[in-house]
């Protein structure tokens, strides 16, 4: 066994079940939700750490950003096994979420692009090391670090996207599936390849699938492992764009995310982008509503709002002054 599990918090629900409208304070539950927030933390760490030392100096997760400081990229670079993932990048991937969340040098950036390197987005895990190296328990430990892993990527506060040149396979469409919007080549393509191995995800892709396209498609898609161009994936709802033949993945994810990466108000976008994630991940409706006023309640007459009401203000005089002079 690689590591063991905090058993207070693994796979236990992390939802607040206090009342919460008109039942006392609205934030009476934050305060043990931030607790056990932190142990899970501590566990996907110690798991982390576990898992570090399998893999090789070849294979690695890369995070860097762009000039402008607001772009961040993340690579998954083991181009020799079609950037499979050794323990040692699932360590690195954890960490690199852990940086884009709360690193202070990945405070500025606003969108998040995660992609593979030369002809490939990502073929899974390193079936090397999951066949060979890993026990029953290691597998379990792997299946709780990337799930939660890929869960934290979705809720950072960059807006996200999968950048898919060539191919996605097995948890490499996972991860594809993990991000807030999909890009694609239009020659990539993209397969769930799990039943095939006598497997199902391992990383949350099950669940993301059917949130994504529903349940009688994602039985198709899961089930019946089919291999998946551009053109399908964007008719299923996987695809959000799917670049020009001659264009690159990356090409057309920096236009299809412009208006993110352009936004006026990054905290604003933050925040909205954090009210849909609570309200997608909690059907209680009381619990999104709650967290919806208290992100309204940062943003009101917040720096960027005031910026926002002086700027119309200051038009409207603009306005009205240049409606005088025509008089
Ligand atoms: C945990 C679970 C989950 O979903 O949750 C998983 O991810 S299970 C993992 C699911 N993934 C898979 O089953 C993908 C298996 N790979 C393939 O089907 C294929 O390699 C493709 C990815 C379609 C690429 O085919 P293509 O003919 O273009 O290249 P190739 O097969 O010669 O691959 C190039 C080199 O990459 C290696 N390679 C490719 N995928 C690998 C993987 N997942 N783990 C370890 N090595 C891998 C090949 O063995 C080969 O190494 P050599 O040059 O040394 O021979």
């Amino acid at each position: 066994m690689l590591v063991s599990r905090c058993a207070a918090t693994v796979g236990k629900a992390r939802r607040c079940a206090a009342p919460l409208r008109g039942h006392g304070s609205p934030w009476a539950c934050l305060g043990s939700r931030a607790a056990s927030a932190t142990a899970e933390r501590e566990d996907m760490a110690r798991i982390a750490d576990a898992l570090r030392p399998y893999g090789s100096e070849e294979g690695r997760v890369r995070l860097e950003k762009d000039a402008s400081g607001r772009q961040a990229w993340l690579s998954l670079v083991n181009p020799g096994k079609k950037n499979a993932l050794s323990g040692k990048m699932m360590a690195e991937l954890h960490d690199a979420v852990k940086e884009l969340r709360e690193g202070d040098e990945y405070k500025s950036t606003t969108t998040l692009f995660v992609q593979g390197t030369e002809d490939f987005f990502c073929s899974g895990a390193d079936l090397g090391i999951l066949m060979k190296k890993f026990t029953r328990q290691d597998g379990l430990d792997m299946s709780w670090l990337m799930q939660r892993t890929l869960h934290d990527l979705r809720a950072l506060p960059q807006i996200s996207v999968a950048v898919v040149n060539g191919g996605a396979m097995g948890g490499g469409t996972e991860i594809v599936l993990s991000t807030d919007f999909r890009v694609f080549q239009s020659k990539a393509n993209f397969r769930m390849v799990q039943t095939t191995l006598g497997l199902v995800p391992g990383w949350g892709g099950g669940t993301r699938l059917v949130n994504l396209v529903g349940r009688t498609k994602a039985l198709e898609v899961l089930c019946g492992a089919p291999k998946l161009d551009a053109d399908g994936l964007a008719e299923l709802g996987i695809a959000d764009c799917v670049s020009g033949p001659d264009e690159t993945a990356e090409a057309a994810a920096e236009r299809f995310m412009k208006p993110f990466y352009d936004a006026k108000y990054p905290g604003a976008v933050q925040g909205a982008k954090s009210i849909i994630g609570f309200a997608h991940d909690h059907s209680d409706i009381d619990v999104s509503l709650n967290h919806e006023r208290e992100v309204f309640s940062r943003a009101w007459q917040g720096e960027e709002n005031k910026h926002a009401l002086a700027e119309i203000d200051r038009a409207r005089q603009a306005r009205r002054a240049a409606q005088q002079q025509q008089k």
